[in-house]
């Protein structure tokens, strides 16, 4: 689904790494690990299209790369993308609508991860792991294949690492992909690529 070739990348002065290659295909979990700015979040950002490499190539298979950044790849970034003055109900309605989803899909996601409880608060009013919850609950309102996830798991209390994992787990068994940085272990990845350490 995702093939990236002979990538380098630079952030302001500094190459963060230089011909790096890794392939993500349908049906499975690659987990991106290395030290505190290796450049995880970094290559993510770039396989997402908000960055520009110095070189290499990032290709999609079966679709010309804005298509598929539009379209196929959910990007869930570590400070989750949330207006902290909406209600969580307003803020999950609008990025999921504007995503694409509708209202079953919706209810599905807020069922899932037990967010209704926490509907009527402000997103500033939640916790850190409610608010990567309720963040995380558009990739299961909107069906689309490519997850690009930034340490999913990084304010979650064990139960919601297992229930997350799950969903992961019944993501890539319907065929999707997840590509995820992260610092603990990954259950549900078939592979780690270490960032930096071809440096
Ligand atoms: N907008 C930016 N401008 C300049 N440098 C940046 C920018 N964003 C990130 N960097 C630098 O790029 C390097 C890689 O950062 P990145 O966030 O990709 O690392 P990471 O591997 O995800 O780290 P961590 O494990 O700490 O999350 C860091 O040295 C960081 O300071």
């Amino acid at each position: 689904m995702i093939a990236v070739d002979a990538l380098t990348l630079s952030r302001g002065e500094r190459v963060l790494f230089r011909d790096l290659s890794l392939s993500l295909a349908a049906g499975e979990a690659v987990a991106l690990t290395g030290a505190n700015g290796a450049g995880k979040t970094s290559l993510l950002r770039a396989v997402a299209g908000f960055i520009r490499p110095d070189a290499g190539s990032i290709a999609f298979a079966d679709a010309d790369p804005a298509e598929a950044r539009a379209k196929h790849i959910h990007w869930l970034g570590h400070l989750d993308g949330l207006k902290g003055g909406r209600r969580a109900r307003e803020e999950l309605e609008f990025q999921a609508r504007w995503l694409g989803a509708d209202a079953t899909g919706i209810a599905a996601a807020v069922d899932v991860l037990a967010l209704e409880p926490l509907l009527d608060l402000e997103v500033r009013q939640l916790s850190a792991g409610q608010r990567r919850r309720l963040a995380f609950a558009r990739l299961i309102a909107v069906q689309r294949p490519i997850w690009l996830l930034d340490e999913p798991f990084a304010p979650l209390d064990a139960r919601w690492r297992g229930a997350l994992g799950l969903l992961m787990q019944a993501h890539i068994d319907k065929g999707g992909a997840i590509l995820a940085a992260v610092h603990d272990p990954l259950p549900v990845a078939s592979r780690a690529v270490d960032i930096g350490a071809g440096r």
